[in-house]
């Protein structure tokens, strides 16, 4: 066999006792876990960048992370894997501003952090007197017991769940399916009320977090020190005996033991997955598309983030980056990132055209001096969570002889999930009984 062009063959014949197939969240978190533990791993990365899903770049003297994303500072796995101050967190406001039709703007949020959001939580149409103590009641009840005990357990849909407890179809519309639906890409809210239960937990306990240098300041964390080989992708896995062959496009490697650590659907085709497969791997995939806007000053000061109440168009989140992240703007400038539900057929300047005719709604002609910088289409932002999905989450042994899986797709789709599953495939080479054990969430 090859050992790819910058192969370091062992005593076997091995590339390295252990490859890691993707540098993402998931990867980098079971490489480090296993490098730490004594072993040679290697990390082999399709792309050029590290962090898969969670990365920033420079566009035109502009800091952009690739797509809206935040961290919950109260992830058990992120507190567990990061060093917070090192991270030079910025902590977003705990509040968002409802954009509802017919131009009103409602600021709604915690009200002890951000004192501002108490006008709207009292007065806000999109809740009923019956909503607000139906909500003041909830939180209470997310509150009682460990976080991760709220993923367990009767599952439903989120609407199904905020119906049951006596919230108004209202509040369903103009808040929760904003709110919620747009932070999960399901504005139906189908999606499972365990996980809604779970992530209103961490937004009353913990922030929501961004490094102020952007989003690769995570992946840049976990993979100090670790080997990685980027711009080279995995084909196809071979069962060889006590062995793994890998077919990349440098070549053909050899170790040990893998750990699949590419995003679902990729996963779900290296590991040779069929149809009606009971835990499947691949479980859809839900897209959104970013629009990274720029102009010379920024159209309001608005520091928060804004959500599209209205239940048409393809706007769904705005928020003025310049507001936040000034670091990330060369001189006085404007920096506006908006997210679209989905990916709207038509190129870059159809998509910037499309989102300046729902922003005049709210900023009127002063659309124009937005300019569009760049745009991220984003096929699997996240995979479908809906009522019980959790009921059939494929482990992190596979089919495949000494392959192993680490990805969201073992737990919850995200942050939290994606470095619980890179602790917990390696937990399972190490046979840390432990960490194994370790509820989902935890
Ligand atoms: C725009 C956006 C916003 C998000 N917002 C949030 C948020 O606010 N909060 C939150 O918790 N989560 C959020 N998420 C989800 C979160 O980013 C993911 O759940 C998490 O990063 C998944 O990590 P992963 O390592 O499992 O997968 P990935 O990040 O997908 O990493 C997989 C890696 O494998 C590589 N790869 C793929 N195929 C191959 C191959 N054949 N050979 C070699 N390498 C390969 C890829 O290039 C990639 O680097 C968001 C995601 C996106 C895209």
């Amino acid at each position: 066999m090859t050992s790819g062009t910058s192969g370091i063959v062992g005593a076997e014949g091995l590339t390295a006792d252990i490859i890691v197939v993707g540098a993402g969240l998931a990867g980098l978190c079971a490489a480090r876990t296993l490098q730490r533990a004594g072993r040679q791993v290697r990390v082999l990365e399709a792309s050029e960048h590290l962090g898969g899903r969670v990365w920033s770049r420079e566009a035109e003297g502009y800091t952009i992370d690739a797509g809206f994303l935040g961290m919950f500072t109260d992830y058990p796995a992120a507190r567990r894997q990061f060093d917070y101050d090192a991270l030079d967190l910025i902590i977003l406001k705990p509040s968002a501003v409802l954009r509802q039709e017919g131009g009103v703007t409602e600021l709604l949020g915690d009200p002890r952090r951000d004192p501002a959001a108490l006008p709207g939580d009292l007065t806000a149409s999109a809740l009923t007197a019956a909503d607000r103590l139906h909500a003041a009641r909830l939180a209470a009840e997310v509150l009682a017991g460990p976080a991760h005990a709220l993923l367990s357990g009767p599952d439903t849909s989120t609407r199904e769940f905020l119906l049951g407890r006596g919230f108004s179809e209202r509040s369903l519309e103009r808040f929760f399916s904003p709110f919620f639906g747009g932070l999960v890409i399901d504005r139906e809210l189908k999606t499972s009320a365990n996980l809604f239960r779970y992530y209103l937990r961490l937004l009353i306990t913990g922030d929501v977090a961004i490094p102020r240098r952007g989003m690769s300041e995570l992946p840049r964390q976990l993979a100090a020190g670790l080997n990685v080989q980027r711009g080279v992708r995995v084909h196809g896995l071979d069962s060889a005996g006590q062995s793994v062959i890998l077919r990349t496009s440098a070549g053909e490697m050899r170790a040990a033991q893998v750990i699949v650590a590419t995003d679902p659907p990729t996963a779900a085709r290296l590991l040779n997955e069929t149809p009606n497969e009971p835990r499947p791997v691949g479980r859809g995939s839900l897209s959104s598309t970013y629009l990274h806007f720029r102009a010379p000053q920024a159209l309001e000061p608005q520091p928060r983030l804004q959500l599209n109440a209205r239940p048409s168009g393809w706007l769904n989140q705005v928020l003025w980056l310049d507001q936040v992240f000034p670091n990330r703007v060369p001189g006085e400038r404007g920096l506006l990132i908006a997210s679209l539900w989905g990916i709207p057929e038509g190129d870059d300047a159809a998509l910037g055209e499309l989102a300046v005719a729902e922003l005049r709604d709210w900023y009127g002609d002063a659309v124009h001096t937005l300019d569009l910088l760049a745009v991220d289409r984003i096929a699997h932002v996240q995979y479908p969570q809906p009522a019980s999905y959790a009921d059939s989450l494929p482990g992190h042994s596979t089919a495949l002889p000494n392959v192993f899986l680490a990805s969201e797709v073992t737990s919850l789709s995200g942050i939290q999930g994606a470095l619980e599953s890179g602790e917990k495939a390696a937990a399972a080479i190490l046979g840390d009984l432990e960490v194994l054990s370790r509820p989902r969430g935890a």
